[in-house]
């Protein structure tokens, strides 16, 4: 028989009542800062900030603790942030998912929350036409070597890259978030843009003539006539760096945010 006297289930449940209606206090008084944020604001559009966005969620990693997954806080804000997103305007977001089985609507899901309207689309115009009426829109994140790479067909710099999908860094598979620009630093990001590489030069030399032009490249992806490189930091597109390229059809494509490392508890 256990010497300790067993736990009083009615005090239990009365502290997580307690605790439950002070989360409940708290999201109420977020909303209406919220709600007053959005009056006051001047610029009209949707409130998508996607660097202050990872902001918070950094910030709140950086302090978690306790038996609580990483995961299921991330999750929880990530509902509590679509949702103000969703109070200040409309917020529909448009999905590249050529399959049925295409991960990208399960990470949009996952990011925007159980509450924002998810539209589904089979090819890459598709999903850029439907930005007429979606804030933004989320597509698989480049590979090299795909058939049809949507990139090379990104409209920058009117739409652009702004966020990476899921804010956990998990093995598992990624996404991108396109909307309108201009992308926005959140202090530990990635930048990205396009050229047209020259007639038989390897990756190699087009990394080491990204390296010696200062640049941190880390991801090179190339497509028929179009490659595609991420570099370490936030490119402003009129970075002397970028014009001093030899590269034909260079384009910033917009940056985003670092994960933060998946095994973060
Ligand atoms: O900080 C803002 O500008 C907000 O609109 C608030 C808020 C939030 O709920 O914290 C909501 C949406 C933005 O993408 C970023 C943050």
């Amino acid at each position: 028989m256990p010497e300790t006297a067993p736990p009083d289930l009615a005090a239990i449940r009365a502290e997580i009542d307690r605790l439950d209606d002070q989360l409940h206090a708290l999201l109420m008084r977020r909303a209406q800062i919220v709600a007053d944020m959005s009056a006051a604001r001047t610029k009209s559009g949707p409130p998508f900030r996607p660097g202050r966005e990872m902001q918070i969620l950094r910030r709140l990693l950086a302090r978690h603790a306790g038996p609580l997954p990483a995961a299921a806080l991330v999750g929880i804000w990530r509902e509590i942030i679509a949702t103000s997103l969703a109070q200040q305007a409309g917020f529909a977001v448009a999905v590249l998912a050529p399959a049925m089985d295409a991960p990208t609507a399960a990470l949009a899901r996952a990011h925007f929350g159980s509450q924002t309207a998810l539209r589904i689309h089979g090819s890459a115009p598709a999903t850029f036409a439907a930005l007429s009426e979606a804030a933004v829109a989320v597509l698989p994140l480049p590979e090299d070597a795909e058939t049809q790479p949507w990139w090379p067909m990104l409209e920058a710099p009117r739409l652009q890259i702004l966020a990476r999908l899921p804010v956990l860094d998990q093995s598992g598979p990624a996404a991108l978030v396109v909307g309108p620009g201009p992308a926005e630093p959140s202090g530990d990001d990635v930048s990205l843009f396009r050229f047209e590489p020259p007639e038989g030069q390897s990756r190699a030399a087009l990394t080491s003539m990204l390296t010696a032009a200062g640049f941190a490249p880390r991801r090179l992806i190339t497509a028929p006539y179009a490659a595609l490189v991420e570099v370490q930091g936030f490119l402003d597109p009129a970075d002397p760096r970028l014009a001093a390229l030899p590269f034909h059809g260079l384009r910033p494509l917009g940056a985003y945010a670092l994960p933060v490392p998946g095994d973060a508890s």
